[in-house]
């Protein structure tokens, strides 16, 4: 039974579908060296922001298939490193978007209200009312920095309240941002107009510290700046000082730049600065919502099916990805068969995509080609993840061709891989929805399923060739489950395609070379 670590605290109900297929260790408080110490023996791991996962603890973990993050942020995850070692990371991309919206919308109102202090201060025994009046958010404007899945409920909610919209997002259609009643604005604009920033957006080497001192010397005396987003967007240092010197008015943090918040300017702050401990998607719904998104994707990929959000394999909607399948599978066994048809050291690699799968989206099949090609070498190495890295270093040219004329098959899939030895090429279609059929050699037209051990001949279309070969197989005990030939012209030039039932022994490919006619002899393991 695959074994899984859960690193962080997350809902039961994601240990209980984790159980179903695995044996789940909990363990929260683990140390650095601890972690790196325990991973070996575990196939997967399940986080949320609190474990960082470093390259050292990937490295480490030898059985690791894949990194569940209860969450969005995979920041905590060295994902290139993850990468690298085939592993896969997911996350849950909505899971958590309208706790951390709602706490956004929430962090808002406490600082305009000063909330916090009042209460902190009621608590006390003191009823004072004179240090606590705050602004409307009515009829203010809301400077949206990041207009994606949390920024746009901000904003659909901020809108709801009367509050006037901008945003900055580069990624963003204007058209989206109309629809969510926001004017689309430079940032600049954004800092100079906006009462409330609210940041939305990930950390980023363009976002980091995109709130600083020259930023907020854009800023309105009343600004006030919520990040509910991620910590490193803002210099701390400027920002306390702004607020102390009183340039800006406020400013409400959910995340920091190091967490847990240890010693900070921020915290000797007054009423004009709410903290909370990075608590935007502790809801109870959030949890559950991401415990079994991400669970459910660990499960499957433990069971050998793909995982719906991962972060460094191309996303593919559930339907899509149905429906593209039978496609990979049939990627998968031409790239394994060209590869070794090839032998040697593969150049380059020529995707001809036809008929209907011109259409399609290519990445995948891409992807699943070279990760058939490259298997015979790296074996379970090589996966989804890391099929493309480990041909770019390989030095194989990649080149993508589509003809969505070719209509012989609804659709057809043409590999030709070049290499040190030589050219070969093999094209496949779908016979039905999921049957993989092989239909042509090296140009040469058959119609053959894939088989677990096939031999392939090339050589000259002549009298008795075929029973030659077959009283070789005969005399070395390999029983022949199928063959057909096939062949341009009459006395041409032929291949001969045969599924056996077993391996070859090692010396029978000598002499299939040395019997009359044959030009060259390739075996095949899929
Ligand atoms: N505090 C929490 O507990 C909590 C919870 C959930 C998410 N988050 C964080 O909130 C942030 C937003 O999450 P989301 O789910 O809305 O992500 P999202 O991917 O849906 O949206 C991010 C948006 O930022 C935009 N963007 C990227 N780079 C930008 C840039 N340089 N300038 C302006 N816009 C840019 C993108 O176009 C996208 O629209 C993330 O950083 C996430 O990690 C925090
Ligand atoms: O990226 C996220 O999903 C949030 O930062 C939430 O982090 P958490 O799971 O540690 O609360």
């Amino acid at each position: 039974m695959p074994k899984v670590l859960v690193s962080d605290p997350i809902d039961q109900v994601g240990i209980d579908i984790l159980s179903q297929v695995a044996q789940v260790d909990v363990k929260t408080d683990l140390s650095k060296e601890q972690l790196v110490e325990v991973i070996p023996e575990y196939d997967a791991l399940m986080i949320r922001s609190g474990t960082r996962v470093t390259a050292e603890v990937i490295e480490a973990g030898r059985n690791l298939k894949i990194i569940g993050r209860a969450g969005v942020g995979v920041d905590n995850v060295d994902v290139p490193a993850a990468t690298r070692k085939g592993i896969i990371v997911v996350n849950s991309p909505e899971g958590n978007t309208i706790a951390a919206a709602e706490h956004t919308l929430a962090m808002m109102l406490s600082l305009s209200r000063y909330i916090p202090e009042a209460n902190a201060k009621l608590k006390q025994g003191k009823w004072d009312r004179k240090s606590y009046t705050g602004n409307e958010v009515y009829n203010k404007t809301l400077g949206v920095v990041g207009l994606g899945k949390i920024g746009a409920h901000v904003a659909t909610v901020a809108r709801a309240m009367g509050m006037k919209l901008l945003a900055y997002d580069p990624f963003i259609s204007v058209e989206r941002a109309e629809q969510l009643g926001c004017s689309l604005v430079e940032l600049d604009v954004l800092f100079q107009s906006a009462d409330y920033i609210t940041l939305h957006i990930p950390k980023t080497p363009e976002t980091a510290n995109l709130i600083n001192a020259d930023s907020i010397a854009k800023m309105k005396p009343n600004a006030r700046i919520i990040n509910c987003a991620r910590g490193g967007i803002i210099d701390e240092t400027a920002i306390a000082e702004a607020l102390k010197a009183g340039k800006i008015a406020g400013a409400a943090l959910d995340v920091f730049s190091s967490e847990p918040l240890g010693e900070s300017p921020l915290t000797a702050l007054g009423k004009e600065i709410v903290l909370t401990p990075h608590l935007g998607a502790s809801t109870e719904e959030a949890q559950v919502n991401v415990a079994i998104d991400v669970a459910e994707q660990i499960r499957d990929v433990l069971l050998g099916e793909p995982a719906r959000s991962a972060v460094n394999i191309p996303g593919l909607r559930p339907d899509v990805l149905e429906q593209l399948k039978p496609y990979l599978q049939l990627a998968e066994t031409l790239g394994k068969m060209v590869g070794q048809l090839a032998g040697g050291r593969i150049e380059s690699l020529n995707i001809g995509l036809r008929g209907d799968l011109a259409t399609n989206q290519s990445q995948p099949i891409v992807i699943a080609a070279l990760k058939g090609l490259l298997s015979p070498a790296l074996q379970e190495r090589v996966n989804y993840v890391n099929a493309s890295i480990e041909a770019k270093e390989r030095g194989i040219r990649v080149v993508e061709t589509r003809d969505a004329s070719i209509k012989d098959y609804a659709g057809s899939l043409h590999l030709s891989a070049k290499g040190t030895l030589g050219e070969h090429s093999v094209t496949g279609a779908l016979l039905g929805d999921d049957e993989i059929r092989i239909t042509s050699i090296n140009d040469f037209p058959v119609n053959v399923p894939p088989n677990r051990y096939m031999l392939f001949t090339l050589h000259r279309d002549m009298p008795g060739i075929i029973g030659r070969i077959g009283s070789l197989l005969g005399e070395f005990n390999v029983n022949i489950a199928s063959m057909q030939v096939g062949r341009k012209i009459v006395r041409g030039d032929a291949v001969m395609v045969l599924s056996i039932d077993d391996p070859l022994p090692e010396n029978i490919m000598n002499e299939i070379k040395q019997v009359a006619g044959i030009r060259d002899a390739y075996t095949v393991t899929l």
